[in-house]
């Protein structure tokens, strides 16, 4: 133990090191007056990497060091093998060598830590778990993994798994926590898969599927930073409040350049505060409705009824435009196959080039039959004229009208089409509605459809690039004016900045550096193309979600992690292979993780019931550890005041209770549970927490009570019954489901 806090004392007197030197050069390059734009760019770029250095250092503080592994001797025994100590990061010695002092845990060195069995020693000799609080070590224990030999150090742990049993058993926070100590080789080997291609992780409840998906976007980062320092990592979560439980474990890992987000939050510049119902959801998730969309996409390129022509007054006379010219200008800008908004030019230049050839017809005609009177230059000044007329743009604007998402959605949503009556009813919403997290991906499916027409913003962007040229120019002319004026004597061999720069040049060290993180970019660009997604309860995605997240990685370089049995009853896309084949068609690995690292193997059997009742053949995961506390249930006629009774019982001192209910009785709930608000967002590090089941959706808690059980759809119910690490109760006033009587004798029914 003293030697292990020699140790951990001098890692952090680096670590302090480390810290006071990354201070000093930030405090420095701050306080350092700017020397021109280059040393500016300079600064700025050290201030942000001795600023990420901090941060990092600040958040692995606590238990920076986790582990150590001893090698096994030299063959011939004659010096004994080297040992490493692993960490959240890596440390190295201030000498000539930089030697490392504390090894990565995502280094392949430190990969015997996880996977290192006595059976397949890895060339091991011992694997130590240190635990400490704070700055002190408090703990060690050791597994022997080479029993030939001989050296004990009385830390022994026999079974190996007293540092995971003691994290499984620990009262939870409402804040997910790291891994790292206690990586499983399961776990290890998906954290560490290649980083190409789609992997797919299914596993039971408590498998551990999110602490593996964030341990590997951490590995992700260390292994190929290059890459996804610059694209940037996405991880998709079912809600806010579930990224902000998870939100977290990768700053504890040292990794903050991850963007964390709902699909709800995936389209730049748009809050999704409303709710759908649960029919308009499932509309809204359909693929067909990509097709309704692109339906009406085309439905706004209209054409002039025929037999009634648009007629545009006009200084040489009325331009009519009819169905046939309104055709065929809308067949070639089809025929373009650009997004609307795009071809959208290609359409108006077909209508002019049309009315224009009708003027020329109509004041050029020779009435003897000759060739037609107007040259290229009239022609071209016609051209020009029909091209300018107001009219002529109102009518461009009336049949292929410039659109926005925002705006074709809200009218796609007043008056649904292509849809059939009743999923058009579902959809159906007066124009101001607030967008929902379902309109999300039609939004950018239609970003898709209609395309961006930047032609404006590039003109722009040229018009500001040039003023900034002759603005450079000017300094330059005036230091030139200023060198005749200063410099006459000519002795003075002072260079000045005419001499080594041209205005371009200049121009271009003028514009604003983006000195954003790749994750922050990524957040506001809705084409940004990432470098690798994540995505959390992949099961709850709907078609839609899958296109939008889809169009955001075109390498698809991808990990789904999910568990089909917890799916909510309206999200239902089907299999992994119906998700993927259009995509990837049949190229992508499936992985699985079947032990249970929350739930207690006595509240398992009860999910396990739930489970097979709905799907026989379903395999529910193995509890990696028993509590002994059977779960309780209890038929009442009084609900709240039951619940408000076994909520006061099991609210615990240490670690978190949920009260998970249907929400239709939450404001009676929220009446009698304290500290409670309905309709507030439930702060997930109270001690009590009131949720429906939808929100309990990969949290985890010490205590558990679902409330009217028999009301939930089998999905939700096995998500309910599986959240708790250490007690669950079920308060009823209904008569419970099948699965659950059938099961009840074995448990005791009150708590
Ligand atoms: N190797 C491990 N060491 C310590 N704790 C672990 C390990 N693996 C998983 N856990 C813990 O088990 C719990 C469940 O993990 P996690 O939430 O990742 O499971 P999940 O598979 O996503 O569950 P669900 O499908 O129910 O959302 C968490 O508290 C997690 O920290």
């Amino acid at each position: 133990m003293r030697e292990e806090q020699q140790f951990v004392d001098r890692l952090y007197a680096r670590v302090d090191a480390l810290r006071g030197h990354a201070e000093e050069a930030v405090t420095d390059a701050l306080t350092e007056v700017g020397k021109g734009l280059q040393a500016r760019l300079e600064r700025d770029v050290l201030v942000a990497e001795r600023s990420g250095l901090l941060a990092a250092l600040d958040a692995v503080d606590g238990s920076l060091c986790f582990g150590r592994i001893d090698l096994a001797a030299q063959e011939d025994g004659t010096a004994p093998g080297p040992t490493h100590h692993i960490g959240r990061v890596g440390i190295r010695e201030d000498d000539a060598e930089h030697t490392p002092l504390l090894i990565d845990w995502r280094a392949p060195v430190a990969r015997p830590f996880y996977l290192a069995t006595g059976h397949t020693p890895m060339g091991l000799r011992r694997r130590r778990h240190l635990t400490s609080e704070g700055r002190t070590v408090t703990a060690l224990h050791d597994e022997i993994l080479d029993l030939g030999d001989p050296t004990r150090t009385g830390h022994e742990d026999p079974t190996g798994d007293a540092v995971l049993l003691a994290a499984l058993d620990s009262a939870r926070t409402g804040r997910m926590g790291d891994i790292v100590r206690t990586i499983q080789a399961d776990q290890d080997r998906i954290i560490r898969a290649p980083h190409r291609g789609v992997l797919v992780v299914e596993g039971g409840p408590g498998t551990g599927k999110t602490a593996v998906a964030l341990h590997r976007a951490a590995y992700l980062l260390y292994e190929h930073r290059e890459l996804l320092a610059r694209r940037a990592v996405l991880v998709v979560g079912p809600n806010p409040a579930f990224l902000g439980y998870i939100g977290e474990v990768l700053p504890a890992l040292g990794e903050t350049g991850v963007l964390l987000a709902s699909v709800g939050e995936l389209y730049p510049g748009v809050r999704a505060t409303g709710t759908d119902t649960p029919r308009a959801a499932a509309v809204k998730g359909r693929a067909e409705t990509a097709e309704a969309l692109a339906l009406a996409v085309r439905d706004r390129q209209r054409l002039p009824e025929p037999g009634e022509p648009l007629v545009l007054a006009h200084e040489d006379g009325d331009l009519i435009v009819d169905w046939e010219i309104a055709y065929e200008a809308r067949q070639a800008a089809r025929d373009t196959l650009l997004p609307h908004n795009l071809a959208r030019p290609h359409f108006a230049f077909r209508l002019i080039d049309a009315l224009t050839a009708q003027l020329a017809d109509r004041l050029g005609t020779d009435p003897y039959g000759g060739p037609n009177f107007l040259g290229p230059d009239d022609l071209a000044q016609l051209g020009k004229g029909v091209a300018a007329s107001a009219e002529v743009h109102a009518a461009v604007e009336e049949l292929w009208p410039a659109l926005s998402p925002e705006g074709f959605l809200t009218d796609f949503l007043a008056a649904p089409s292509g849809l059939p009556e009743e999923d058009a009813a579902a959809l159906r919403r007066e124009p101001g509605a607030a967008w929902t997290p379902g309109d999300v991906p039609l939004l950018d499916e239609a970003a898709e459809l209609l395309g961006h027409d930047d032609t404006a913003e590039r003109a722009a962007a040229r018009a500001e690039e040039q003023e900034r040229v002759a603005y450079a120019q000017g300094v330059l002319e005036l230091s030139r004016g200023s060198e005749t004026f200063e410099f006459e004597d000519e002795e003075s061999e002072v260079l000045s900045a005419h001499d080594i720069i041209d205005a371009e040049r200049m121009a271009e060290r003028h514009e604003e550096a983006d000195h954003r993180s790749a994750a922050e970019r990524a957040a506001a660009d809705r084409t940004w193309a990432f470098g690798h997604i994540i995505v959390d309860e992949a099961q709850e995605l709907t078609p839609m979600a899958w296109r939008l997240l889809m169009r955001r990685c075109p390498t698809r370089s991808m990990t789904l992690v999910g568990d089909p049995a917890q799916t909510s009853q309206e999200a239902a896309t089907g299999s992994w292979e119906q998700i993927l084949a259009p995509y990837v068609g049949d190229r992508w690995e499936h992985t699985r993780l079947s032990v249970n690292y929350r739930t207690p193997a006595e509240i398992m059997d009860l999910a396990t019931a739930v489970l097979h009742a709905a799907n026989p053949d379903a395999e529910a995961p193995r509890s990696v550890r028993a509590t002994g506390t059977r779960p309780w249930a209890r038929s009442v006629a009084d609900l709240p005041a039951a619940v408000a009774e076994a909520a006061a019982a099991e609210t615990p001192e240490e670690g978190r209770l949920a009260v998970i209910a249907p929400r239709a009785l939450h404001p009676g709930l929220a009446a009698v549970l304290p500290g409670i608000r309905a309709g507030e967002e439930p702060d997930l590090t109270r001690h009590l927490v009131l949720l429906d089941p939808r929100a309990a959706k990969g949290l985890e808690f010490d205590r558990v009570i679902v409330v009217e059980p028999q009301q939930y759809p089998a999905g939700d119910l096995y998500v309910a019954l599986t959240r708790a690490t250490w007690s669950l109760g079920l308060v009823h006033t209904g008569e419970l489901p099948r699965a659950l009587r059938s099961a009840l004798p074995e448990f005791t029914p009150q708590p």
